[in-house]
């Protein structure tokens, strides 16, 4: 059957909302309490917060005065121009200086605003990325997959700048704008109160009604954008890590075109985006006009007041000063003006804000006993009584029980998918088993410190890693004090001798992102190599030697014997090969112990004896 669409189907990740090219369905508008816990963070940094807010007033009402001062200032020199005598009664000399104070204040406190205001908010991003990273950190390897690569960069990068336009661009400018409103109020009431409750009921509507209108219809918006922008990285992301697969068969320009609808709906997103932003500066100006039209009428009215008005002991209003409450409204306007955008992006803060604490509300699995419900292991004897593993519905194993001594060597053997490696999870506490119990040295692992738990295991899973350092550091890792010899001879003994000579650097040579210049048997071993290099006291080794040709495979399970000899080892294994060296031989099949033997136990029809004698 044709798929319907050229490009892969995507299932979105937790946290993202739809399939690629659909525009992206939104959950309903989050509630303004998922900014409470934003709010409270600023409380820690209130000292440059406060300070920028204060510069950001004492700058408007600098803008303000100096708008208001030089209005006065003009008509009023105009007036006092019209006698010679009032001309040189006129005093120039303080409006001008006032005209000149004014203007650097407005400079140095613009300056020292943008200093504070972005110092504090980028002082309470990095608190809020720590928080962050503490919540992601105890999530267990399976939870983080759960959540997505793609889906966490988003959260740790573009979630975390998204609030800082919280703080930047809604609450200290919104706090700043009411100041602004009752400040050319109150000027402009002192002299004719009528204009004052004009001007406010004005700048109200605009820095109140327009703002408001902005974020109620453009929240959904910004939500939908910050939704398909998040998908479109994840995607991305993971479309990038897996190019081999999609250029191998042909798929790659299907993806482009795919990704580039994607980035379309995008756009379509924000060109609305856009409207509704030209739509607000409109209706903002539009008010801001009407409110100096009304001024201006009421004003000149009252500069002739009519005889009944006089005779109510109304004075005339003083022409200069029309011009200074006129000016003094298009001051307090300089604060309004960015409100709206603003407001319609406060959309995107309260999405970014309620994924962030869906992040930080996630129960990290699992949870390491603190204080007292501490216990310590008495030697490292490994006990499995009546396990069962469940991953989502599928029972993976089934009422396994296992013991292994101190020192003892065990061979796990059984066909894939029968549930090998998610013993192995099990036993590091990436998964929780859904019941039965596991105890080392006699103490159940719920009730090991974490540290307790990593300094007894040492684990070799089917994927190695290797981190962007040096190969020394990558396997020191296990064993930070290991000296350059151990690290070669470790490295000799599994055969990765003559690859280490071919490394520029030796062991200081650095390898590709992730391991891509080693190949798949050299990744292997030297993920083999860190777990022996490791002093815990039980390895955990899953197909050690898989892929590798039969002498390296014989070269690697000596020096791995060897490495564990004194320790207890659970070597996960397909092949036959080198079974009759372990004390113990197990076999798992669809999640269930079919088997449990010595090498000596075995009875001829066992399927392990069968295994063995291939080998
Ligand atoms: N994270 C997961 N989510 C859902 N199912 C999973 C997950 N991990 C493993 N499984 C399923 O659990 C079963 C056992 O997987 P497991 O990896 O333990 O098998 P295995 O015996 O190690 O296989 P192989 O020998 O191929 O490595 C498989 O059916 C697998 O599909």
């Amino acid at each position: 059957m044709k798929p319907s669409s050229d490009s892969l189907r995507s299932e979105p990740h937790a946290g993202s909302h739809a399939g690629p090219q659909a525009v992206p369905r939104v959950e309903k508008r989050p509630a303004l309490r998922e900014l409470r816990p934003y709010l409270a963070l600023m409380r820690e940094h209130r000292g440059w917060l406060g300070v920028g807010a204060l510069l950001a007033l004492i700058t408007l009402l600098a803008a303000t005065g100096l708008l208001a001062l030089s209005g006065w200032f003009l008509s009023a020199t105009a007036v006092a121009g019209l006698s010679v005598a009032a001309t040189q009664a006129f005093n120039f000399f303080t409006p001008a200086a006032g005209v000149r104070g004014l203007a650097l204040a407005r400079t140095a406190g613009r300056y020292g605003e943008r200093l504070t205001t972005h110092e504090g908010t980028l002082r309470l991003l990095a608190s809020l990325r720590r928080r962050l990273f503490e919540a992601i950190e105890p999530l267990s390897p399976a939870a983080l997959q759960h959540a997505g690569q793609g889906e966490l960069m988003t959260r740790l990068g573009a979630d975390v700048d998204a609030l800082d336009s919280l703080y930047v661009r809604v609450l200290i400018p919104s706090l700043v704008a009411l100041c602004a409103v009752l400040a050319a109020g109150t000027l402009i009431g002192i002299f004719a109160p009528l204009l004052a409750a004009v001007a406010i009921i004005g700048l109200t509507l605009t820095g109140g009604l327009v703002p408001w209108l902005a974020w109620w219809r453009g929240s959904g918006d910004a939500m939908r954008h910050q939704a398909s922008a998040s998908q479109l990285r994840a995607r991305l992301l993971e479309r990038l890590h897996g190019l081999g697969e999609l250029v191998i068969y042909g798929r790659w320009a299907n993806e482009l075109s795919g990704l580039a609808e994607q980035q379309a709906t995008r756009d379509h997103i924000e060109l609305a985006q856009a409207r509704r932003q030209a739509f607000a500066n409109w209706l903002s100006h539009t008010l801001l006009g009407l409110t100096l039209a009304a001024i201006a009428l009421l004003g000149v009215m009252q500069m002739s007041p009519s005889a009944s008005a006089v005779t109510a002991g109304e004075s005339a209003l003083d022409g200069r000063l029309l011009a200074l409450f006129l000016l003094a409204v298009l001051g307090a306007f300089e604060a309004l003006a960015p409100l709206p955008l603003a407001w319609q992006g406060l959309g995107r803060c309260l999405s970014a804000a309620s994924r962030l604490n869906r992040v930080q509300a996630n129960t990290p699995a699992p949870q390491f006993p603190v204080g007292q419900s501490v216990q310590t292991p008495d030697g490292h004897d490994l006990a499995l009584q009546q396990l069962s593993v469940r991953h989502g519905e599928t029972t993976v194993l089934d009422s396994v029980s296992l013991s292994l001594a101190s020192g003892e060597h065990l061979a796990l053997l059984g066909p894939s998918g029968s549930g090998k490696s998610t013993l192995l999870d099990v036993l590091s506490r990436f998964h929780a088993p859904a019941s039965g119990s596991i105890t080392l040295g006699g103490v159940p692992l719920e009730s090991l410190e974490e540290s307790t738990l990593r300094a007894s295991f040492a684990v070799c899973p089917q994927d190695t890693h290797l981190f962007c350092a040096s190969f020394a550091d990558n396997l020191r890792l296990a064993d930070p004090t290991a000296s350059d010899a151990t690290l070669t001879a470790l490295l000799e003994s599994l055969g990765l001798g003559e690859w280490l000579a071919r490394q520029p650097k030796g062991l200081a040579s650095f390898p590709d992102e992730g391991g891509r210049s080693l190949s798949g048997g050299q990744l292997r071993r030297f993920g083999v190599a860190r777990a022996l290099l490791s002093p815990a006291p039980i390895v955990l080794l899953d197909e050690p030697c898989e892929g590798l040709d039969r002498a390296s495979a014989e070269q690697v399970m000596t020096a791995i014997l060897a490495a564990c000899d004194g320790r207890s080892l659970i070597m996960i294994t397909h092949q036959p090969l080198g079974l009759e060296r372990f004390a113990r031989l197990a076999l798992l099949e669809e999640g269930h112990l079919k088997e449990d033997a010595t090498p000596t136990t075995l009875t001829a029809d066992s399927r392990l004896a069968r295994l063995m004698a291939r080998a």
